[in-house]
């Protein structure tokens, strides 16, 4: 079992279902349901203070898939995607009920500890967002701090940096402010200092919208290089993207409280990508994809 509670050394590796691997590559032929999911959510409901944001969402992510989570603005997406590893935690008034588990353990149970669990779970933002340090350091920095046992640092900055298809372009540079990179190549940086604290699951919040139609390809690309060692959860609005990337697809949207008007976000449908995209069950994602809708 993977131990979610110490905050420096974590068993991180391969869990037992890892021959469990899944590359059919958003093709039919996947399960129609998860099996031995990594994660779970059951009965998600998240709140802002008085504000029921997210209504009772229930999901499973499986092992060495991309999951892709669409709908329209203000449906919960981003929401939903901070409760996977914790994020939620850090947003004032921001309350999670339900349960959210990661190899069966329940993420919120009261001794797990929040840091442990971004280890496991880690997270790439919208915007690229470098520290303001060197290549190197960017990549060294959440190992040195999580107290990581690392037999050659350098070793593991190439490993991490070659693993986000990057090494090339900076290899010659390590030692130069991250700043200085493209925001293409910033974004990878982001991913390459996910993926050197060695986490299960990545996820994703809308990592290509602020980047260029050349860099947002080199993000899918590598995407489907790291699907081989990762889970990976992406939120994001570009439907072509999710039909492009993504092997499940779970589409959103957001119903209007009667009373106060408040847009609360719901799970409308959740299939494989091809049967959300070719064939869907609710009229809602027809719509939406359809572009009738949002
Ligand atoms: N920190 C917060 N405090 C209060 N309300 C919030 C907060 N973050 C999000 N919300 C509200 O929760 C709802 C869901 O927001 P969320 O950002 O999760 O939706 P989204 O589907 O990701 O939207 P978008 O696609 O525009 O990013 C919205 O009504 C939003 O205004």
């Amino acid at each position: 079992m993977t131990n979610l509670r110490a905050s420096s050394h974590f068993p991180v590796g391969a869990p037992a279902d890892s021959a469990h691997r899944f590359h059919a590559g958003n093709g039919s032929e996947l399960p129609e349901v998860p099996p031995l999911p990594v994660m779970r959510v059951d009965n998600l409901n998240v709140y802002y203070n008085d504000f029921h944001a997210v209504y009772d969402v229930n999901l499973a992510f499986g092992r060495h898939e991309i999951t892709a989570m669409i709908g329209p603005s203000g449906c919960g997406k981003s929401t939903v995607l901070r409760c996977l590893n914790r994020m939620n935690d850090l947003v004032p008034g921001a309350r999670v009920e339900g349960e959210v588990t990661y190899h069966d353990q329940d993420i919120y149970a009261a001794k797990v500890d929040p840091i442990a669990v971004r280890q496991h779970i880690g997270m790439v933002f919208q915007k690229p967002n470098p520290f303001p340090k060197s290549i190197y350091d960017n990549i060294a920095y959440g190992p040195r701090v999580t107290g990581m046992k690392v037999e050659s640092m350098d070793d593991l900055v190439e490993e991490s940096l070659r693993s986000a298809a990057l090494w090339d372009e900076v290899k010659d540079k390590l030692k130069q402010s991250a700043f200085g990179l493209s925001g293409g190549q910033q974004q990878r940086l982001c991913i390459a200092r996910t993926i050197a604290t060695k986490p299960d699951v990545i996820l994703m919040d809308e990592p290509c919208s602020s980047l260029d139609p050349i860099a947002t390809s080199k993000i899918e690309d590598l995407m489907q290089q790291l699907r081989s060692d990762y889970t990976i959860i992406i939120v994001t609005h570009n439907m072509q993207q999710a039909a492009r990337v993504s092997d499940r697809t779970a589409f959103f949207t957001a119903r209007p409280d009667e009373t106060t008007g408040n847009r609360t976000g719901l799970l409308v449908e959740f299939d494989r990508t091809t049967v959300i995209f070719e064939n869907p069950t609710d009229p809602r994602t027809n719509d939406y994809i359809t572009g009738r809708f949002g």
